[in-house]
């Protein structure tokens, strides 16, 4: 029988601590604690110091991500300085096997060789783990649906998928039965934001319940957010108000070619404070499509490409399905050694290329993770060529998008 390697379960985290005399632990945590200390579930983010017993170590959150603190507001930072000298220090969290499940949910991926004890292992890790895992589920077949949310049959404990997780300093909450979410892509989140800036405006063509748009928004980036799935967006809604930072994030149910389009032809659209803001009133006259809708629920920045006012309509599901099944899955490609891992990339880049119809400069590469043995997530950085933005090239850009 094969062995669990529970090493492959590991993250590593690489952030940076304050070193500060013991007695002041309790004044620097109550400073850093409006999101940048440390916050995960069951790690503390004060430590003891190896070095001295005099000293603690107050662990910084993941959006610190340089020794000079210049993600820290001034005024935080200058406080900071009042109280003690400012000695950073680089701190590597490891969250093994153990760590790992979404809130009370532990998701499993039961091999075909086990499914006949599939309800014993749920019972152990449910009798194990309880209360802080309340619901065990097994992944059903493939993904196959656009939302890319699996199907899952409940093993042991209560029928709720509803839970809340933790990244970044920022509560998600999330129905895991009805939107995408994977705990694993953690790093990519983090090292994705960690290159924004203040002001910088984000467009999220693809943001499920917003690990990208809500630590963006926290930055003071102004995002906007779309996903194709109505509960990734209402969970996206759900976490801008829980994360307080509904005045940063547009949120669209669209798919995503037809946000692109309503957006870059608002070139000079303002922004306005309130994300709930209809999307008449966002765009200038004329400038958004005649598919407009208003929604029931009254969410009427939602517009869809066909004028319907439900983003399930399967017509819409398959038409989106098949161009996509033309383009690669999601950034999934299969990949068997280094050599093919090379092929892909310059592969991919000329797809890239071709679909745009413009040349491609400075593209970063970038190895996301190992989803599976035989397949690799990767992701393709670049700026949009201006040649693709001309009107000749309109079409090339709906296809890439
Ligand atoms: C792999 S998930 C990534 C979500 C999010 N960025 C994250 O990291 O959790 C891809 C998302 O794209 C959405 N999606 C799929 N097809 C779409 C389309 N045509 N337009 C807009 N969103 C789409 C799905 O609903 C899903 O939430």
């Amino acid at each position: 029988m094969e062995r669990l390697d529970e090493s492959k379960f590991e993250q590593r985290m690489e952030l940076w601590a304050l070193r500060i005399p013991r007695e002041l632990a309790s004044a620097v945590t109550r400073l850093l604690r409006s999101g940048y200390l440390l916050d995960k579930p069951r790690i503390k983010p004060v430590v003891e110091d190896p070095e001295s017993d005099k000293n603690r170590l107050v662990v910084l959150s993941e959006r610190i991500q340089k020794p000079d603190l210049s993600g820290m507001p001034h005024q935080m930072h200058d406080s900071l300085k009042q109280l003690c000298n400012v000695d950073v220090v680089p701190y590597t969290l490891t969250l093994g096997y153990s760590y790992w499940s979404a809130g009370h949910v532990a998701h499993l991926n039961i091999s075909d060789d086990l499914l006949a004890y599939k309800d014993v292992i749920a019972k152990v890790i449910y009798d194990k783990n309880y209360p802080r895992i309340q619901t065990v589920v097994n992944k059903v077949g493939t993904i196959t649906n656009e939302f890319r949310v699996p199907k899952f049959e409940i093993l042991a404990g209560k029928n709720d998928m509803v839970t809340e997780v933790k990244q970044y300093g920022a509560t998600f909450r999330l129905d895991y039965g009805l939107v995408y979410w994977n705990s694993r892509l953690e790093h990519e989140h983090i090292r994705l934001v960690s290159l924004f800036k203040k002001g910088d405006v984000i467009c999220d063509m693809f943001a499920g319940i917003g690990p990208f748009s809500i630590p963006a928004a926290q930055k003071g980036c102004v995002v906007y957010a779309n996903d194709l799935n109505p509960d990734s967006v209402h969970y996206l809604r759900t976490n801008a108000k829980i994360n307080k930072v509904e005045d940063y994030i547009f949120t669209y149910n669209m798919d995503a070619r037809v946000f692109m389009r309503s957006l870059m032809s608002v070139p000079g659209s303002e922004t306005k404070s309130d994300s709930q803001v209809a999307a008449a009133e966002c765009y200038p006259k004329g400038g958004i499509p005649a598919n407009e809708y208003s929604s029931s629920n009254g969410n009427h920045n939602d517009v869809r490409e066909d004028g319907q006012n439900s983003a399930n309509d399967s017509s819409m599901a398959s038409t989106t399905a098949k161009k996509r099944q033309q383009t690669s899955k999601e950034g999934e490609f299969d990949c068997q050694d280094g050599d093919a891992s090379q092929i892909k990339k310059r592969n991919n880049k000329r797809e890239a290329q071709n679909r745009l119809n413009a040349k491609i400069a400075e593209p970063i590469f970038h190895r996301v993770r190992d989803v599976a043995p035989n397949k690799a997530m990767f992701c393709l950085s670049f700026k949009l060529p201006m040649e693709c933005l001309k009107e000749d090239n309109e079409n090339h850009i709906q296809s890439v998008v």
